[in-house]
């Protein structure tokens, strides 16, 4: 008797493990296989992980598979061992890492969405067929339903609909071979419809040469780690491109992931007009059936490179060779939402450990994680000191807010500023002005009583918006701006703090004839409206783009020579070990939209910190600065890359409960007495209420990840059996932000 190891495809702490099930000798299974089988008394969907001769099952206690899904293995041992691997890191049931390998629309769609069923033998054989089965009375109603439609095929999902069949009824007709089952290919290809112009390959600099010679030799030898520190304009694309042409000639396939808000049309563009239909790309806007369909290309082999966002590291290539990692020091990388709380960087380094293929992060702001790693020799640093054809990185000039004040001008725009802005636009050129959002509200309050208008929900400031509504940006909840105030009654209540309308509405009152366009979360929301504003403004149809973070990454628009940071260290004093790494990278990245055309380009920052390490390394382009520093106060105060840090977070209705519980945490993890972990005692969440609910962190940290790790489930389980429904936990390794 042979056994197969069945991981059940249902979502619970309770069920993730392996159970046996006895194989029937007339079924071959393997690995990778999905099988319906018996649990608990209902039909579910499992995943076969592996097949043995033994079980150590009291063999009375045994089921039998019901049947198997698959005739061939649908996920790779390489595959399992990254779930696998994925569970260890992120504390996930081996379902969840397995969900994001084989998402289940994908999975129900191999099955269905584009399956097309015809007849496959003549209609008098059908007929014998009717005639002496008649027993079978839903293949029957299958058959019947294909003779009334005639010659055309008919999509799975509507014969089944129509005659109240299942996939199974399908199978077995297919198997006496009278109906045919197959895939159509709709190509549901979103960008295929927009006009690519062709690019060829560039001649290199002399340092882009060097830097692809090394990772070259990575691909000869299907191996390699490799960190591009590159200045922003230095031209790194350009070795992504040649790499993956490189790659393709071996015939390999290649993964670029970039994060959401660079994944611009430019960025298609670049990788599409090199390699045409060769290409996919998979980002969060696409729609269930596109998303699908790109997926499905790429299983079929149809592409040879994957363009897209953290989920892309786990398009489903049967023969990686390169992952690149594009902007390697973007937060988004790390899912932070919703389980398995996975970070895309991580899982393409094991996913080219395990498959031979090469690794490739670049930034021109390398985190500071990877870049201590390379420092240490686990990452193959490569340096790409100079922009493209010498261009001059851009001037940076500092302006001290304070003193603006001082001197008398309360305008969000300092005289320097002002003065260039004028000045760029006289010469018909093209400005930037960035807003960084983070941490930043334009909040309401009453001038007499310092009443602050927040959601009832959250607790948060109410943002305002230029239609005369306050809203929550995290639940949605939104009013009318009160004539009074709500507190005093007096006819005093004000909006402070700056948002993107409120700029766009002061450069219009400075300069009424230029163009101005926005871009933000509010005038993106629509599909496809960043590429408007994107082409439009490349186009040079606007004189100033006015925007967020949204406009920090990638762009490349030679028009423009100004970039205006308006606000340059709102996120400096986050209560945050990182607070100074983002902010140097935050302004290097805006910096670096400047000066990509003919003339020098000019950067201005207003800020309030003028002397802080992160705001002068980012004028002075001075990115081993900055690392010194920050790393030698990462080291004194054992934070990341010296230690792991994690956060349990608890939440629920009652503020005092979810306060009891949490204290109740800290005591259970307190008495394993672990010498090697740090324990935080439960602080009020820096969001304490968020959607009417109370929140409470619990923050651990160690130098020992192992142990981290085994404290973080051993605690979990427990408090989990001492929990009611009414406070949810969960937990965070290797956190990004603390809310
Ligand atoms: N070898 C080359 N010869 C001529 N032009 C080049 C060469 N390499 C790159 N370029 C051009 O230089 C510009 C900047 O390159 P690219 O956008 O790749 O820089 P980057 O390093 O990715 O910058 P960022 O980090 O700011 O995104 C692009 O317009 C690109 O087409
Ligand atoms: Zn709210
Ligand atoms: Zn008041």
């Amino acid at each position: 008797m042979r056994y197969a190891e069945v991981i059940i495809d249902i979502n619970s702490s309770n069920v993730d493990k392996i159970y046996d099930y006895a194989v029937p000798d007339d079924i071959d299974v393997k690995p990778g296989i999905r099988v319906v089988v018996d649990f608990n008394k209902r039909l579910v969907e499992g995943f076969i992980v592996g097949v043995k001769e033994k079980s150590d099952v009291d063999s009375s206690r045994i089921k039998s598979i019901m049947r198997i899904i698959d005739s061939k293995p649908v996920l790779t041992e390489k595959q399992l061992v990254l779930a696998y691997w994925m569970k260890e890191r992120y504390l996930c049931h081996l379902v969840e890492a397995l969900r994001c390998i084989m998402p289940v629309d994908v999975k129900k769609s191999m099955e269905m969405a584009h399956m097309v069923v015809e007849l496959k033998v003549s209609i008098a054989e059908i007929e014998q067929f009717i005639f002496s089965n008649k027993k079978n009375t839903r293949q029957i109603a299958v058959l019947k339903e294909l003779l009334n439609r005639g010659d055309n095929p008919v999509k799975a999902s509507e014969l089944i609909k129509a005659t109240g069949s299942d996939y199974g009824v399908l199978k077995r007709l297919k198997e006496k071979g009278l109906i045919d089952v197959y895939y159509i290919d709709t190509e549901k290809n979103p960008y295929s419809s927009c006009n690519y112009g062709r690019t060829e390959r560039l001649e290199l600099t002399a340092e882009q040469r060097k830097a692809l010679d090394e990772i070259k030799k990575g691909m000869d030898a299907s191996k390699g780690k490799y960190l591009i520190h590159g200045v922003t304009g230095s031209g790194k694309t350009e070795i992504f491109l040649q790499a993956i042409e490189y790659n393709i000639k071996k015939g390999k396939d290649a993964i670029v992931l970039v994060p959401e808000i660079s994944l611009t049309p430019q960025t298609i563009e670049r990788f599409k007009g090199r390699f045409g239909d060769n290409v996919a790309v998979l980002h969060s806007r696409l729609s269930d059936g596109e998303r699908i369909d790109q997926w499905k290309r790429i299983m079929d082999g149809k592409v040879k490179v994957v363009v897209g966002v953290r989920s892309a590291v786990f398009a489903p290539f049967k023969n990686l060779g390169l992952v690149i990692v594009d902007e390697e020091h973007e937060s988004t990388y790390k899912q932070s939402d919703m389980r398995p709380k996975y970070d895309a960087r991580e899982v393409a380094e094991r996913r080219c450990e395990l498959e031979g293929a090469v690794l490739v992060l670049a930034s021109a702001t390398p985190s500071i994680l990877n870049y201590y790693r390379a420092v240490e020799g686990h990452l193959n640093l490569l340096r790409l000191k100079k922009r493209v054809n010498n261009k001059k990185l851009p001037y940076v000039h500092i302006v001290d807010m304070r003193q603006e004040l001082m001197s008398g001008n309360r305008s969000i725009f300092s005289k320097e500023l002002y003065d260039e802005m004028k000045n760029t636009l006289a010469r018909k050129e093209q400005l930037i002005l960035f807003l960084n959002r983070r941490g930043f509200y334009t909040f309401v309050s009453c001038r007499l009583c310092g009443y602050v208008m927040k959601c009832p929900h959250c607790n948060i400031s109410l943002t305002f918006h230029a239609d005369g509504t306050l809203q929550c940006h995290y639940c949605g909840y939104s009013i009318y701006m009160p004539k009074s105030c709500p507190a005093c009654g007096q006819n005093s209540i004000r909006y402070f703090g700056m948002g993107t309308e409120r700029v766009e509405k002061e450069v219009k009152a400075l300069f009424p004839d230029a163009r101005i366009l926005r871009m933000d979360v509010d005038t993106t929301r629509k599909k496809g409206s960043f590429e408007k504003i994107y082409t439009a403004f490349k186009n040079r149809e606007a004189d100033i783009l006015i925007g967020t973070q949204m406009i920090s990454k990638g762009l490349d628009f030679p028009g423009v020579s100004l970039v205006g940071i308006i606000t340059a260290d709102t996120a400096l004093n986050f209560p945050e070990y990182n607070a100074s790494e983002r902010t140097f990278q935050l302004i290097t990245q805006v910096a670096g939209r400047a000066g990509r055309g003919n003339r020098q380009g000019k950067v201005i920052i207003q800020t309030y910190y003028p002397d802080h390490y992160a705001i002068l390394c980012a004028k002075n382009h001075d990115y081993e600065g900055f690392y010194r520093r920050e790393i030698t106060f990462r080291e004194k105060s054992d934070y990341p890359p010296f230690s792991e840090l994690a956060v349990f977070t608890l939440s629920g209705f009652d503020d005092k409960i979810v306060k009891e519980k949490s204290m109740l945490l800290y005591d259970i993890i307190e008495t394993y007495n672990e010498p090697d972990i740090q324990v935080f005692k439960p602080m009020p969440a820096m969001l304490h209420k968020l959607r009417d609910k109370y929140r409470w962190n619990i923050v651990l940290k160690s130098k020992n990840g192992d142990i981290l790790r085994y404290t973080i489930n051993r605690s979990y389980d427990k408090i989990k059996s001492m929990l009611d429904k009414d406070v949810l936990i969960s937990y965070d390794i290797n956190y990004i932000t603390l809310i």
